[in-house]
């Protein structure tokens, strides 16, 4: 009886003393090892210490005008934004770092890159591509979902993209689906492809030059449009149609000189540009209030003819369809008469036209008709280039820039009259909306501290010595260029990513995904 009875007590005190006290223990010693390791991995993401500090500057820029004063960080966030003449007498919690004469804007936002992760890495890969984001003050990019190996058409290939950015990605990146006529008219494939956490989707008029992403039609677009109205994500589109023209023919023929870029300029004229934007426009009317796509965006990327597709573009926005156009740095920087034969590291489709249309996007995009800029920063490697061949018709069409397009667009601006407002504008406030992300694209209270710190005054030459990070410096055009505007420092959610030559020592941008 005694010993039953003291069995019994016994199990009562395992039960109910001595297993909570093991579990407390337990607990205790799980949360020290997660609060550890977050501790250490933290260190690793950014190149100060600080969760809570200041970031102070005479040229901040904000959505209200540039300010002198600072800028409050806490956990990843801005927290407040004061004003140099309310500084006096505001407690002021936290380390400050003051960049004085530095400019402090929002940190781009690149809408067009191909970093060609997965499959074909040895192109860019994530982590060289988001290393020269970081160093050109970019702080997040959005994918597009051709060059890498499979291209991103399917929920299943972009959960391939996700598990390539894990750990690799030093700026954040978001991820545009491909829209192919395999899934256009597979509803079910598509709101699939959408729930897993693209941006939206992007999709060809004329063949990418990559198998695994065939080319659309209108027809093929106006499904997408109708799918993406439910998510109120944009569709993107890469608007060229072939047009069997003479000059075209000529050209295909041999009777031109491959190597000379005027031939190669030949064979995508205007009116390519502007046969797909005349169809774009006619299913953008569908997007208007009332209309069957209403909710959906239409996007077109990199324009390059400032005539008649621009004129189109206006008629669209004016009849009230929503529709967006970005153009890329290398249609504003060079012109057609500038290129020299043999020299493949400008082409790029659509073509770079002459120095009449460059005037032209520029007076677009200053009165406003072109809303943003994007890198279309689109490498290959060298051999893919024929650098040494120089057949224009052969080499691979891509432009290599992700690291240099804040200081060439300053520095070819700086004619124009181009203000920092206007930067921040084109590269982060306009392409923010595009890519729905409400949190980014402005310094304003609430905001992801994403920022970019510069010295728009600073002039370097680009020559072979100064540090690219992106993966083949040799086929970017702007190799050998002067420019103005040096990056010193760019932030990514609070996290100090890159300081004057330097990277953090962990990846610690996040992927993107819409929801
Ligand atoms: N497959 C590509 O990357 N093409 C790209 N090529 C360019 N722009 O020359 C593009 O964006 O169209
Ligand atoms: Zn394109
Ligand atoms: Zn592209």
């Amino acid at each position: 009886m005694f010993v039953r009875e003291r069995e019994r007590e016994m199990d009562y005190m395992l039960q109910w003393r001595v297993l909570p006290l093991l579990t407390l223990l337990a607990s205790f010693l799980f949360l020290f090892y997660v609060q550890n390791s977050s501790k250490s991995s933290h260190k690793e993401c950014s190149l100060i210490p600080y969760q809570h500090y200041w970031i102070a500057s005479k040229r901040i820029v904000t959505p209200q005008g540039v300010i002198s004063g600072s800028v409050e960080i806490k956990e990843g966030k801005i927290l407040s934004i004061v004003k140099e003449e309310d500084w006096q007498g505001k407690s002021k919690v936290g380390h400050i770092v003051d960049y004085e004469e530095a400019v402090v804007m929002p940190g781009l936002i690149d809408v067009h890159a191909h970093l060609d992760d997965p499959g074909r890495a040895e192109w860019e890969g994530f982590p060289s591509g988001t290393k020269a984001a970081a160093a050109g003050g970019i702080t997040t990019l959005v994918d597009m979902p051709l060059n890498s190996f499979p291209s991103t058409v399917s929920q299943e290939t972009l959960k391939l993209k996700i598990k390539a950015a894990k750990e690799r990605i030093y700026v954040d990146v978001g991820f545009w689906g491909g829209l192919v006529p395999e899934n256009a008219f597979n509803a079910s494939a598509l709101e699939a492809l959408l729930n897993a956490g693209v941006l939206g989707l992007k999709s060809f008029m004329c063949p990418s030059g990559i198998n695994d992403f065939p080319m659309t039609n209108a027809s093929h677009i106006k499904e997408g449009l109708s799918v993406l109205a439910k998510y109120r994500r944009p569709l993107l589109v890469h608007a060229e149609i072939q047009q069997d023209s003479e000059i075209h023919l000529e050209a295909k023929d041999g009777s031109d000189d491959a190597h000379s870029y005027s031939t190669y300029l030949k064979t995508r004229p205007p009116s390519w540009e502007e046969a797909a934007i005349r169809e774009l426009v006619a299913v953008t009317k569908e997007t208007r209030s009332g209309g069957l796509a209403e909710g959906s965006h239409l996007h077109i990327v990199h324009l390059s003819d400032s005539s008649s597709s621009l004129e189109l573009i206006k008629e669209a926005k004016n009849g009230g369809d929503s529709i967006t156009v970005e153009t890329c740095p290398h249609y504003l920087a060079f012109s057609a008469e500038e290129i020299h034969d043999g020299d493949t590291r400008f082409k790029c489709a659509p073509p770079i036209r002459d120095a009449a249309n460059k005037e032209k996007l520029w007076e677009a995009l200053l009165e406003g008709h072109i809303d943003m800029l994007s890198s279309d920063h689109s490498p290959t490697v060298p051999e893919l280039k024929l650098l040494d061949d120089g057949n224009f018709l052969r080499a691979w069409g891509g432009i290599s820039s992700l690291q240099f397009v804040l200081p060439v667009t300053w520095s070819y601006g700086q004619k124009y009259g181009v203000t920092l407002e206007q930067l921040a504008l084109w590269w982060s406030e306009r392409p923010a909306k595009l890519a729905g992300q409400e949190l980014k694209g402005a310094l304003a209270t609430g905001n992801l501290a994403d920022i970019v710190i510069w010295e728009p005054d600073v002039e370097f030459d680009l020559s072979d010595a100064y540090p690219v990070y992106f993966k083949h410096p040799s086929i970017s055009a702007y190799m050998g260029t002067k420019l103005s505007g040096r990056v010193l420092a760019t932030f990514v959610r609070g996290n100090l990513v890159y300081k004057e030559g330097k990277h953090a020592p962990a990846a610690c941008g996040v992927p993107i995904l819409a929801r």
